[in-house]
């Protein structure tokens, strides 16, 4: 499939939405939704994320995300062993964070409240998306169900220069030759607004690399590891990357709809058919492995859902 379809959430029983869905499933994972109702959480995070980038990155420094408090700023993030060029800011839902790990800028008033509903109003719609996925592949007992709770969002900046000073950059990872490396999304589905720049890319099985090409008003929906393995492999993990910027910054704001902590991630009884492609595995060891590489190269790929495949 050489596009990426729009459904609408409001017209989901109009012929042809669940079939584009389905075939945009099943050959690179994307597709995007209008129709959602979150417009006004959507446009009151992205002024206060704006803002944020826009600060120094010696205030920005101060919240920095480490191994010991994996959320908050981060401007080295390697992925595939490459450092991506841009800066982010990652949050768990603040609703209930009990973990204490989120941190916030200091000098935002409104800031977090705007996370907070941001982060609410995604959770609704990743509802909604997993209803979707569960009526085009036809399953109708024991739902996948997602937690809004060990949910994570982002917001990624992406520079055209390196943030780095010449110092900084002597003494991390080089730059690779991609603003985010190709990857896939661990989780169920990962929900994602971004500006009208462009970059993002996704593979097709049939056409190679296309566009996910800015759709005002839309979030962009990408599907994880966790659905590809849930759907025996009928459904893909999309992969996927962003290109270098060379005229502007690009700002998108992924919501990572995750697994409840104690879930066992197994192919789903009547998609398996008898032939599981996958071991059952948790996805709390799956999550754990695959962010221990986020901040050194460990001199190997980190966790792929590969590692669960039967073979
Ligand atoms: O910036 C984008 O469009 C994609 C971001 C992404 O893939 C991620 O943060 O995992
Ligand atoms: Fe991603």
């Amino acid at each position: 499939m050489k596009k990426v379809p729009i459904i609408d959430l409001r017209a989901v029983d109009e012929p042809g939405q669940i079939a584009a869905l389905d075939a945009a499933c099943r050959d690179h994972g994307f597709f995007l939704v209008s129709g959602h109702g979150a417009d006004d959480a959507i446009g009151r995070m992205w002024q206060q994320a704006s803002d944020f980038f826009s600060r120094p990155r010696s205030e920005l420094r101060k919240i920095e995300r480490t191994a010991e408090k994996p959320l908050g700023y981060f401007d080295r993030e390697l992925t595939k062993r490459k450092r991506d060029l841009k800066q982010v800011f990652d949050f768990t839902r603040p609703l209930t964070d009990e973990s204490g790990y989120n941190q916030w800028p200091e000098e935002m008033a409104a800031f977090r409240q705007g996370m907070s509903d941001y982060h609410e109003a995604m959770g609704t719609v990743a509802v909604q998306v997993m209803a979707l996925l569960h009526r085009a592949l036809g399953i109708d007992a024991e739902p996948m169900c997602g937690d809004p709770d060990t949910s994570t969002a982002r917001l990624n900046y992406y520079p055209v220069d390196d943030p780095l000073s010449g110092e900084e950059q002597a003494i991390n990872t080089e730059l690779g030759d991609m603003a985010l490396h190709h990857h896939t999304d661990p989780g169920l589905v990962t929900l994602l607004v971004q500006d009208d720049t462009g970059g993002l890319q996704t593979l097709s099985t049939d056409h190679g690399w296309i566009d996910v090409p800015p759709r005002e008003g839309t979030i962009i929906v990408n599907l994880g590891d966790s659905v590809q393995a849930w759907s025996n492999d009928i459904y893909k993990a999309a992969v996927h990357r962003v290109l270098p910027m060379t005229e502007r910054a690009r700002m998108s704001t992924p919501y990572f709809y995750h697994p409840a902590r104690d879930a066992i991630i197994e192919p789903h009884p009547q998609l398996a058919l008898g032939q599981p492609h996958y071991r059952p595995f948790s996805w709390r060891e799956f999550i754990q492995n695959r962010v221990d590489d986020n901040y050194a190269d460990q001199g190997k790929e980190d966790t792929q859902v590969s590692k669960y495949r039967i073979a």
